[in-house]
């Protein structure tokens, strides 16, 4: 998926959940939730060694989650994501070897920053946006504005620490495209299977923020 349609699609669900799988057997299950509450899209975080297989499953049984790779380190990660069918690459951090080789074969890239010096990296990329990561530790919202100030151009998907209680406060500034964020997928639903759960978390996620 390329840039300008990844953007739209995360305008849409304004929600990323990012989820992180230990099991690849769980990955099906979990998308089939996480598209029954209204949220279908997946990023899939590279922290775990179930994560290509998940994204790979999930690409295969469940077209309608738009699946991605979350956490993407390296130029390595970042082939055998985009090998698994990661229609999208994010990370924690900027990176000129992913920015490559995501850019070369046509996919989205979206890379965590939070100083000025690591947008100006992404833009060397002409990247359209990037992620802001450690969003509330690194100032959240009031961050974004200043950073905002100096780099028009550019939208964030601020991502660490957003909840049902700030979430609509980054979304209502105009340069913040969605958030990311765990809190629709919590860890110990995905250990318990708590599929329902899960439907339910991102169902309220969406009903509070569309
Ligand atoms: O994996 C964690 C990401 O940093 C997202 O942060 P969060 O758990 O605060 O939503
Ligand atoms: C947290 C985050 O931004 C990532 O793992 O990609």
């Amino acid at each position: 998926m390329n840039q300008e349609e990844f953007m739209q699609k995360l305008a849409a669900i304004k929600v990323c959940p990012v989820v992180v799988i230990d099991d690849a057997e769980d990955a099906v299950p979990l998308a089939r939730a996480l598209e029954a509450g209204g949220l279908p899209m997946a990023e899939v975080t590279f922290r775990t060694e179930a994560a290509a297989e998940s994204i790979a499953r999930i690409a295969r049984e469940v077209p309608g989650v738009i699946v991605g790779a979350g956490t993407v380190l390296d130029r390595e990660q970042c082939a055998r994501a985009i090998d698994a069918g990661a229609q999208f690459i994010v990370a924690p951090s900027f990176s000129d070897e992913v920015a490559q080789y995501a850019i070369g074969h046509g996919v989205a890239y979206c890379p965590g920053t939070c100083t000025p010096t690591d947008i100006a990296n992404a833009l060397r990329y002409n990247l359209p946006m990037v992620k802001f990561f450690p969003a509330e530790a690194y100032g959240g919202l009031k961050t974004i504005k200043a950073l905002a100030s100096v780099f028009p151009q550019l939208k964030f998907m601020p991502t660490g620490g957003v909840n049902p209680q700030n979430v609509n406060d980054y979304l209502a500034f105009d340069k913040i495209i969605s958030v990311g964020g765990t809190w629709v997928c919590k860890k110990d639903l995905v250990r318990a299977k708590d599929w329902d759960g899960i439907s339910r978390a991102c169902h309220e996620a969406y009903e509070l923020t569309h």
